[in-house]
């Protein structure tokens, strides 16, 4: 938001450090980020060179619809951090912006007013602070899209970066694609060189003088709560509504019984609503069958209607991925999920494939045992891990030669090492790709930058053999130079 909304004349201040303020208003969570750059010329640019970051307690500013001013009042105390964050003298001249996505963009569907409210509820909090607020807006699926992706871009420097003797460069570097799953959307955004058919899609940047043609979509409903939502819906209907009805996603051995106003509350199951009271419970039994988890997952996409030369899915229309991607949110989660804990590397549509298979097979007490501690989404990885299995392949289209170009990594986390690891996995050399993709018996290999921007490669066996010149067989080699199995 920072970088495509600030004007350059609008950052002039005394030399130093300027900084900026950006609230994430997610679906199921809101994320506070402060920004802080050099106010040097060159940073009229607005290159952002440290950020700290605070996570709002509680549910995502859309929840609040009942009570608006419940949802200012939730953001106090990321805002009083910031207020520490920022020095003092730079407070007034700090801007502040809140840009609300996918949760907000459901609410302003189903009660306009409410959505206002709530709106205008965060605006009044943001406006008790001195900082230089612009504006609390809910931001189009589009613009949400294209800000992933610039934000993510920039970060890892594919735009413009400082050079050893602190001058500015452009690095002629490749941008990634961005993909996105959060809780109410899913988006995914990448350079083309393509046709892009629907000008709704078409987005063109021009940064730092260089010009960008950009293809974004953004699918509503497709973020992670909805989509489980309208699973629940879909066993119902298969069902007939009534009482107690199968869940072929939960695992075998977990039943919930659920208030049916909590399934049909939004407007993404809205056509399934039934007639009856919504009032009732109705009372899911898991019977973990992977392959009726499927068939009911790819009924929430339309692979048929079509009006251009290629669509992804509903009839959107979406060029053949070109480049590398970063796949953050819940993608992530998902992709490290089977490996972490199930243990599976993911490196071809094949292993998500089989680890959505396994997960869904996995009884509830198996599962409780394999990770206590992740209790409350475990029932939902077969489904989730089925979805984005579909989403990518089906949907979106990668492919064996097209899925390894996905890394999927954490975003917008405070500590900086995972920023760095991310900007490093960018900039892996072809070697340590192939590695980390075509050869997981020997490990991954992964990027660690150090200060002053050296960096260095590590690489994280798994299973050695040779003996490395120190005490373990397994864990960390580190080297200044870019490392391979051999
Ligand atoms: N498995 C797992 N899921 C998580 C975790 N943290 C958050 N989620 C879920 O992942 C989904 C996406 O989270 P976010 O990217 O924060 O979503 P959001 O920004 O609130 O939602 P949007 O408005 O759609 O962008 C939501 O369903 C979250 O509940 C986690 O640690 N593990
Ligand atoms: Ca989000």
């Amino acid at each position: 938001i920072l970088v495509l909304l600030l004007g350059s004349g609008d950052t002039r201040g005394p030399p130093g450090f300027k900084y900026g303020i950006v609230l994430d208003a997610g679906s199921s969570h809101t994320a506070m980020f402060v920004y802080k750059w050099p106010a040097d010329k060159e940073n009229d640019t607005g290159v952002v060179s440290e950020h700290t970051m605070c996570d709002v307690e509680g549910p995502g500013i859309s929840s609040y619809s009942s009570n608006p001013l419940a949802a200012g009042t939730s953001l106090e105390h990321c805002l009083n951090q910031a207020l520490r964050d920022v020095p003092k003298e730079k407070h007034t001249g700090t801007p502040l912006y809140l840009g609300a996505t996918a949760g907000m963009r459901l609410l302003n569907i189903a009660d306009p007013q409410a959505s206002d409210a709530v709106l205008r509820a965060a605006a009044a909090t943001l406006k008790m602070y001195p900082f230089d607020f612009r504006g609390a807006k809910i931001l189009s699926g589009e613009e949400e899209g294209v800000f992933g992706w610039v934000t993510t871009n920039y970060l890892l420097e594919n735009f413009i970066k400082r050079g050893w003797l602190g001058e500015w460069i452009q690095p002629q570097k490749k941008t990634l694609g961005a993909m996105d799953f959060g809780g109410a959307s899913t988006q995914i955004t990448f350079e083309t060189m393509d046709t892009i058919e629907n000008p709704r899609n078409e987005v063109m940047l021009k940064l730092y003088g260089q010009a960008y043609k950009v293809y974004t979509h953004s699918f509503l409903c497709y973020g992670r709560d909805q989509v489980l939502k309208r699973l629940l819906s879909k066993f119902l209907q298969a069902e007939s509504y009534q009482e107690t009805v199968s869940h072929p996603c939960w695992p075998m051995g977990y039943n919930k019984s659920l208030l049916m106003s909590s399934i049909y509350d939004s407007p993404c199951t809205l056509k399934e609503r039934p007639s009856l009271a919504l009032n009732t419970t109705v009372t899911l039994v898991g019977t973990g069958n992977g392959n009726l988890c499927a068939l009911h997952v790819s009924k929430l996409f339309d692979f048929t209607n079509c009006s251009f030369s290629h669509c992804s899915f509903d009839g959107v229309f979406q060029p053949k991925v070109s480049g590398n991607f970063i796949a953050f949110s819940a993608f992530f989660y998902t992709v490290d999920f089977i490996q972490t804990v199930m243990g599976r590397p993911v490196h071809l549509p094949s292993d998500l494939k089989d680890a959505a298979e396994t997960i869904c097979a996995t009884s509830w007490s198996k599962l409780l045992l394999k990770a206590p501690k992740l209790e409350k989404r475990l029932p939902d990885y077969c489904a989730v891990s089925t979805f984005v299995y579909l989403l990518t392949t089906k949907g979106y289209s990668f492919n064996n030669h097209s899925f390894p170009n996905i890394a999927f990594q954490k975003k917008g986390k405070p500590d900086s090492s995972s920023e760095d690891a991310m900007s490093l996995q960018a900039q892996l050399p072809p070697q340590a790709h192939l590695l980390s993709t075509g050869t997981p018996s020997c490990g991954d290999v992964q990027g660690l930058s150090l200060p002053r921007r050296r960096h260095f490669w590590f690489l994280k066996l798994k299973h050695c053999s040779k003996n490395l010149g120190s005490s373990q067989n397994s864990g960390w080699v580190f080297s200044s130079k870019k490392l391979s199995c051999s």
